[in-house]
């Protein structure tokens, strides 16, 4: 294992021999998972599970995208890729977590598997990923043996205390935030607090992945680095010239039957609150996507997207790149969207960092992955919980504040975005909500 950052680029002879084929694999991704170190990128069954850590790319600071960019272009360029696949996700692939703010003390990371088995449209294949640093590239690969898959277990039981910015903290950051956008300071801030517990068992994560990936299939499930989740947002996705995105801002709770359910849809769609709060969303991520692409278009008007939790305002994006850029350069563009920071961005970011008054570290930053090409998908990082080496869990939820929110609307919002990890770590199921 490697690890590097921008201060000490990677050395000159590092280079990977890469090698893609085909496999006859049916079996579920997950059970399949490193269960201590697992890499995991899934949506409705299909996705790239890695094994082993071949090389580790480390950044940090307000270039920590930027570097890894050229970090990663670097590696790539110099690999030696045989890839009969063709497919996104096979050939040479990082697996990416990246901090939220500048100052974070949270590292951002590329990992490169030594092992990845990827599913996508059905077909399935094993990349196999060596250094060859130093060494000729004539000896043959060594061949990949995957492990077997492990068998179902429960949940791991992790019991949540309010962390930092605890409920009626929250609650009065929020009405300062209100204030605020009141006086004409700052237009939208997203706030967000934290929840910590204490994981004890090893295997623990791999149950808690598989229960995000039964609970939330048409989400992003995600574990990278020691952060896991089901996001149901994509930041950004590149695949040979065409961007997409989708823009998700604006919550509604679940009704307990069709006809509230319904109700609680129509009434997320006609809301003045929402829908400005989603318009600043797309305003921001086609305002910073634009310069890259050639055509972007949104989708008319936002869609109710239904989640198992909640409804949301949706727009999917969709383009064609227009400068060659990579992936990890759209994810630069972006990142922060007014979904997770606000608007106007920066007086939004120095909002959070007064009334939140913590580290968010991967929470609401980019995750997903990039190939050598540059093409990659990329979710926000939402749902989400980092997971310690210590087994500590800080998960995090947070709420788009406008001039119309109410503190204990906001507070009860979070609570419907922390069900999934709460869930996945062996919280019982809430009762139903009252029609
Ligand atoms: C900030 C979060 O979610 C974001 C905020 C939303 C909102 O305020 O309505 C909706 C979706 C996300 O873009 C979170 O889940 O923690």
């Amino acid at each position: 294992m490697t690890r590097t950052d921008a201060a000490a680029p990677l050395a000159a002879d590092t280079r990977l021999r890469v090698r893609t084929a085909a496999v006859d694999e049916t079996a579920p991704l997950v059970p399949r998972l490193d269960p201590r170190r697992p890499l995991l990128w899934m949506r409705r069954g299909e996705g790239l599970i890695g094994l082993g850590e071949a090389l580790r790319i480390e950044t940090r600071g307000p270039d920590r995208i930027g570097d890894a960019a050229r970090a990663w272009r670097a590696v790539a360029s110099t690999a030696d890729v045989d890839d009969r696949v063709g497919l996104p996700g096979s050939g040479l692939v990082a697996f990416g977590a990246i901090a939220f703010a500048d100052e974070s003390a949270a590292t951002s990371v590329l990992v490169v598997p030594e092992i990845v088995l990827g599913r996508r449209d059905g077909r399935a294949w094993v990349t196999r990923i060596e250094r060859i640093d130093g060494v000729s590239a004539d000896a043959p690969p060594e061949p990949v043996e995957l492990p077997a898959p492990a068998p179902k277990r429960d949940v791991p039981r992790v019991r949540f205390t309010p962390g930092a910015l605890p409920p009626e903290a929250y609650t009065s950051a929020v009405a300062e935030a209100v204030r605020r956008i009141d006086d004409g300071h700052v237009e939208k801030v997203v706030l967000a607090r934290e929840i910590v517990g204490t994981l004890h068992e090893d295997a623990g994560l791999r149950a808690a992945l598989a229960k995000l990936a039964d609970d939330y299939p048409d989400t992003w499930v995600f574990a990278v680095d020691g952060l896991i989740g089901a996001s149901p947002e994509t930041l950004v996705r590149v695949d040979h010239g065409t961007v997409s995105a989708r823009v998700l801002a604006g919550t509604a709770s679940r009704g307990a039957d069709a006809a509230s359910d319904r109700e609680r849809a129509a009434a997320l769609a006609s809301s003045h609150k929402d829908l400005a709060e989603h318009a600043l969303a797309v305003e921001s991520a086609v305002a910073t996507l634009a310069p890259h692409t050639a055509r972007l278009d949104a989708s008319p008007e936002p869609f109710t997207l239904q989640l198992p939790n909640l409804w949301h305002l949706a727009t999917d994006l969709k383009g064609t790149l227009g400068d060659g850029s990579s992936s990890l350069d759209l994810v630069r563009a972006v990142h922060p969207t007014a979904a997770v920071a606000g608007t106007p961005r920066n007086v939004a970011l120095a909002e959070i960092a007064e009334l939140e008054g913590f580290d968010r570290g991967r929470y609401a930053g980019p995750v997903g992955w990039v190939d050598a090409d540059g093409d990659g998908e990329w979710a926000i990082a939402l749902r989400c919980a980092q997971v310690e080496p210590d087994g500590t869990v800080r998960a995090y939820a947070g709420c788009g504040i406008v001039h119309d929110s109410v503190p204990d609307d906001e507070l009860a919002e979070t609570d419907m975005k922390f069900r999934p990890i709460v869930e996945a770590f062996g919280a019982p199921p809430p009762s139903p909500p009252v029609p």
